[in-house]
């Protein structure tokens, strides 16, 4: 069934998920007064590295679209991380139609109307589904999306929505896309943070970078977003409301790569 729409929706998870109430779950509210920078992110820059060639198809899961890569060129270390990770997705998280709610995180309290997430799996593991339950698994890029300007690139990807109605659907990406087109032009400035997924199974696995500068695309963007469809106790219909609310930031300090 629907995760976000069946019974009480994420306030229930912890029933058959008792994790959700978990010390590292995400996401979080990032209070500005309270993160901390830290000189050692800025003394061992992140460094994100995308490829043309490593989008190969796009589906969609039910509970977002995703666009799944064989990882090839695109790696990230530095920063917070202590070993190489390999890209392995992206997807999003959005809101309903005139709702400022949308994404996952917010910031003192404000969401966006839309969150990006690129998803890596340390390469000490043998492969995704191995890291994927590991305290030191997965690094998740956070982009949040504003309403703005419009993004041709990731117009690209939102052209194929209509190809991949259903959960399931999946085509091939005959194009080149370098998920670079997908970072705000400042991605130096970051908070970090020892987190977790953010749906069942909500395995404590993620090392979160959240991206301080939002990435602008344009309000019809925001809404072909909802153009997707996934399966509600009412029937098929609109995607939209995929995203977890904050959940309390518990014993962990959000660390900043900016003073
Ligand atoms: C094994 C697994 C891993 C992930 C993410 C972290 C890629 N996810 C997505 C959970 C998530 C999405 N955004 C943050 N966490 C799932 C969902 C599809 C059940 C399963
Ligand atoms: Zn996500």
């Amino acid at each position: 069934g629907n995760i976000y729409l069946s019974g009480a929706g994420p306030s229930a998870w912890h029933e058959e998920y008792p994790v959700a109430k978990g010390k590292r779950q995400s996401p979080v509210d990032i209070n500005t007064n309270k993160t901390k920078f830290d000189p050692k992110l800025a003394a061992d820059p992140l460094t994100i590295r995308f490829s043309d060639s490593c989008c190969q198809s796009i589906v969609n899961t039910g509970i977002s679209f995703q666009v799944t890569s064989n990882g090839a060129g695109c790696e990230l270390s530095g920063g917070p991380l202590d070993s190489t990770y390999q890209f392995a997705q992206f997807h999003a998280h959005w809101g309903a139609y005139l709702k400022t709610t949308g994404s996952e995180h917010t910031v003192d309290g404000v969401s966006y109307p839309a969150e990006l997430h690129l998803v890596h799996w340390n390469t000490k593991y043998d492969d995704f589904k191995d890291a994927v339950d590991k305290p030191d698994g997965l690094a998740v890029i956070a982009v949040f999306f504003k309403r703005g300007k419009e993004h041709p690139g990731f117009g690209k990807i939102q052209d194929l929505f209509s190809k991949i109605p259903a959960k399931g659907a999946k085509v091939n990406i005959d194009f080149e896309f370098n998920p670079g087109l997908l970072m705000p032009p400042d991605s130096e400035n970051y908070w970090t943070y020892l987190g977790s997924l953010t749906t069942p199974p909500l395995y404590e696995s993620v090392t979160w970078i959240v991206m301080k500068e939002p990435l602008e695309v344009s309000v019809e963007q925001i809404a072909i977003l909802r153009t997707l469809l996934w399966e509600t106790p009412n029937g098929v219909s609109q995607m939209y409301n995929n995203f977890r609310p904050p959940v309390p930031l518990r014993d962990r300090v959000i660390r900043a790569s900016f003073g």
